[in-house]
């Protein structure tokens, strides 16, 4: 609360007066003039006072004398070094008042001297002056017993100091002998209570020993804490200690360990495993990065010892190669150079697309924290908290060798564009070839004056020239000056799926839902968000990649979520592609209730699910609007700082994700019932972490219909039949290029990127599922809100006013005073199942409350105000009594 008080208050009024008052000491002029006084304050004294030590016998009768002989004759007379004013000084502090204990006095005004001069604090004053305090009374009190036992006349009479004589002489008289055991005692109470000693603890002793042993291999602070230490400082001290005391025991139990392992027993602590395949993997992706460079380009068969002599004998004869093909033409007579890229470090067009999600992937970064990371907090992930992740390893190794493009292929290909682009009187500048996994891509700087245009309108012929399936022109390729054309190599790259999920970009993405597709033409992991996209349509021909694409974005999402945090709707008409997912039923699907199977195989189930992912989308918006929260991310972090009640019907919700395996067949069954609820999920349920994944192989129009087509911004296209698909689909040609297994077009927005699509074999698929399934799961799939058609058994007609549910006028109360007819209302506010919240509506519906059933909408509500419904009420009581 104090916090939040606005500075100006009238309540601080006071507080500002006070500072005002006292802000001349702030003056530093002041404060460094102090400083310095109490600096040679502190030193005067300590001369002084030590002085003492030699000079008190002979002094003590001068200054006792004084008011009869005066100051100066007395300063003539006197011994301490520091004149009548260090003796008067020495006397007054250490006879009279504190014994030795005085000397304490120095380092406390040297603190304070500090403080003002260098504005640096040696020590916590106020527990050090305590310290001191208390430790000046108990020497004084120690040396005045001293100076009362010993015969008279003692030294320690001098250094006692008053109150410590006094003291003890009292205690002296009392208990005699007794008087050090009570000096005994008040040290140990006041150290219980200084240093807030709770317990007495010996086996602490014990690794204490240990460790003041261990200094002598490992230096480490002392572990007790030294009487100059500050709180903070104490508590550092006490960090530090326990620290030791961890390492030590730790030491010792990795001795034990290695000893055990050494025996060749293996041994994992809960959570060691994942780490361990971190290591792995970064041992791996190291590897990846280098088989990525070997797979740039140049050296085909080169020795590893000629490597970089071969590298410059063939820039040179490319460069060479080229200059002749120049010379061939006889109107082009400029020289070309030709570059030949190390793809790695080569921008690409798909950076457009990555960087455009990287600007908002900081924004939202994970909407559930990890496990162990929440003190107080909610962690859904609690229930199935043995749940692993599963490893890389169950996926096939990436292919040994990489496949290489030939230095003759590169240079055959370069050969034929210039040629064919000279026959349309284009000249080029200069070319770069960068090699990807599928493609070439040949970056023409073309001549000062040549049109980009015209190379465009050229595109067909050029491919046509060029002879080649899978010629793709970019021009001009995004952000630069320079037209692309890409040209398939003869022999390809299998991308396997695994060293890009094990690479660092998708270990350490924070995209909510990542998903890894392959690699780029520039051969960079292509990485996208599916929360961002937010929704995926895709398409392709028959035998192109499409299943092997969904299993990779299933595998990718399987890779980073746990059950917890993500379910699958899956419908699969062709009732064969997904089958393998059935494993995983229990810890990522989610169906409906009674239904037997979670994969959804039969159109009219489809309908029935999708109307149903509806309501959840409906119940999931009312939370968010209680909740206060623009989206799932929002609402689930609130939830998670358990500041939602559950009894109010909030619950943690996990991302859905409906990937619907071939949209056609469902189009040309059901047509417009599952537009409209595709259609209203694509609109609305990004927000409430809904997402759609839709394939299919005929991307026509009337299976991509305009309203499904608005509403799925990213697309994704495999090779297609014709450029009109392609059109459909990507709105633009070059799908029909594309050259199959896998080889992609990823549009979002204006952005157009080709993709090697990573492959992920069945048995891969299987293998994943089985480590999932094999894993205690929940009780059973996740259940959607129950759906119930317009038809059967819960016609409205059938409903008998006689027999309404005890709930009936409560319900209708709610119903009317918000205006909203709905199922889900129903179910938070009365807390009641949905299947008793349905026959109430049934009720309201046949006693005219509430309009007809209106597919996933809330229905109407008739009655305007509640004292219409109190008329209406009474009514139906009279008539059903
Ligand atoms: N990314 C890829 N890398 C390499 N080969 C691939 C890739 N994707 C697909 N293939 C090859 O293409 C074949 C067909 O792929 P897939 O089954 O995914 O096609 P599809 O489009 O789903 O066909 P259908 O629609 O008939 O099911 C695969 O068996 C595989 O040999």
């Amino acid at each position: 609360m104090t916090k939040n008080t606005p500075k100006n208050t009238p309540k601080n009024e006071p507080l500002r007066k006070a500072k005002r008052r006292i802000g001349w000491l702030k003056d530093r002029r002041l404060q460094l003039t102090l400083g310095f006084a109490l600096f040679f304050a502190a030193f005067y004294l300590l001369l002084a006072f030590t002085s003492y030590l030699f000079t008190a016998k002979a002094d003590q009768s001068v200054v006792e004398a004084i008011d009869n002989t005066g100051v100066i004759e007395a300063g003539d007379e006197v011994e301490n070094w520091l004149g009548i004013y260090g003796a008067l000084l020495s006397y007054r502090f250490i006879f009279r008042w504190m014994g030795l204990g005085a000397f304490f006095l120095v380092p406390l005004l040297l603190h304070t001297a500090v403080d003002l001069i260098f504005r640096v604090r040696l020590f916590a004053f106020k527990r050090t002056f305590l310290l001191f305090l208390f430790l000046a009374f108990w020497f004084s009190y120690l040396l005045g017993y001293l100076a009362v036992t010993l015969p008279e006349g003692n030294y320690f009479t001098l250094i006692a100091g008053g109150v410590g004589y006094e003291l003890a002489r009292w205690t002296h008289a009392l208990i005699g002998w007794g008087t050090p055991l009570w000096l005994a005692l008040c040290f140990i109470v006041f150290a219980i209570y200084f240093w807030n000693i709770t317990s007495v603890d010996w086996k602490r002793w014990r690794i204490v020993k240990r460790m003041v042993d261990a200094q002598t291999t490992h230096p480490v602070p002392p572990p007790t804490p030294s009487l100059n230490d500050s709180e903070e400082e104490e508590e550092e001290e006490v960090d530090k200690e326990e620290a030791e005391v961890s390492r030590l025991l730790y030491e010792d139990e990795k001795k034990i360990e290695e000893e055990i392992e050494k025996m060749g027993i293996k041994l994992l602590r809960i959570g060691e495993e994942e780490e361990e395949e971190h290591e792995e993997s970064n041992e791996i992706s190291n590897t990846t990065d280098a088989q990525s460079l070997r797979a740039v380009v140049d050296e085909e068969d080169d020795d590893d010892a000629n490597n970089k002599e071969e590298r410059a004998d063939e820039a040179t004869s490319i460069a060479l190669s080229v200059d002749e093909t120049q010379k061939k033409q006889a109107s082009k007579d400029t020289p070309l150079t030709v570059e030949v890229v190390n793809t790695t470090k080569a921008p690409s067009v798909s950076s457009v697309v990555n960087d455009v999600a990287s600007d908002i992937e900081d924004e939202e970064a994970e909407a559930v924290p990890a496990v162990g990371s929440l003190d107080f907090a909610y962690d859904p992930r609690l229930e199935l908290s043995r749940y692993q992740m599963p490893p890389t390893s169950l996926l096939d190794a990436a292919p040994a060798e990489s496949v290489q493009v030939t230095r003759e292929e590169l240079e055959a290909n370069k050969d034929k564009i210039v040629e064919t682009l000279g026959h349309y009187g284009i000249g080029i500048e200069s070319i770069k070839a960068t090699i990807g996994p599928t493609v070439t891509l040949y970056e023409l700087v073309p001549k000062a004056g040549v049109r980009i245009s015209k190379i465009k309108s050229l595109e067909d012929d050029i491919a046509l020239s060029l002879s080649a399936l899978g010629i793709r022109i970019i021009a001009p390729i995004p952000g630069k000056g320079t037209i692309g054309i890409e040209v398939p190599n003869k022999k390809r790259e299998l991308v396997a799926l695994r060293p890009i999920l094990e690479s660092e970009q998708f270990r350490n993405t924070k995209y909510a839902l990542p998903i890894a597709f392959g690699k780029t033409v520039t051969n960079e992991i292509f990485m996208v968000d599916l929360a961002k996209m937010p929704h995926l349509l895709i398409a392709g021909a028959t035998g192109q990649g499409k299943s092997v694409g969904l299993n990779v974005i299933l595998a990718s999402l399987l890779y980073k979520k746990h059950p917890a945090e993500l379910k699958f709707v899956l419908v699969d008409p062709k009732k064969v592609e997904l089958t393998l997912y059935n494993k995983i039923e229990r810890h990522f699907l989610a169906k409906l209730p009674n239904e037997e199977e979670a994969i959804i195989t039969d159109t009219s189930k489809v309908i029935n699910t999708l109307y149903s992912l509806c309501i959840e989308m409906d119940t999931r918006y009312d939370l968010l609007k209680k909740a206060g929260c623009r989206n799932i991310k929002e609402y689930n972090k609130k939830f998670l700082e358990r500041r939602l009640n559950p009894e109010n019907g909030h619950r943690f919700m996990p991302y859905i994700v409906l990937i619907i395996d071939e949209l056609a067949d469902l189009m040309m069954t059901a047509g417009k019932e599952v537009e409209q609820p595709i259609a209203r999920l694509a609109q609305l349920a990004r927000a409430i972490g809904i997402h759609l994944v839709v394939a299919t192989q005929r991307p026509s129009v009337n299976v991509i219909t305009g309203i499904i087509k608005a509403n799925f911004p990213a697309r994704l296209s495999f090779r297609v039949t014709s450029k009109v698909d392609s059109r459909t689909i990507l709105d633009t040609g070059g799908a029909e290029q594309l050259v199959g297994m896998g080889d992609m077009l990823f549009s979002m927005g204006a952005d157009l990127v080709r993709v090697q699509c990573a492959f992920i074999d069945t048995h891969e698929v299987e293998a994943l599922c089985n480590f999932i399934g094999e894993q205690r799961g929940y009780a059973s799939a996740y259940l959607l809100p129950e759906y119930v058609g317009e038809s059967g058994e819960n016609e409205v007609g059938e409903v008998d006013l006689s027999e309404r549910d005890a709930f009936f006028e409560e319900a209708a109360r709610i119903v009317v005073m918000h205006q909203q007819g709905s199922t889900s209302l129903l179910q938070r506010r009365l807390k009641i199942g949905y299947n008793r919240a349905g026959r109430i509506i049934d009720q309201l519906e046949q006693a005219g409350i509430v309009g007809p059933f209106e597919g996933s909408k809330a229905r109407e509500v008739l009655i305007p105000d509640e004292y219409a419904l109190e008329q209406l009420l009474n009514e139906l009581n009279k008539k059903h009594a």
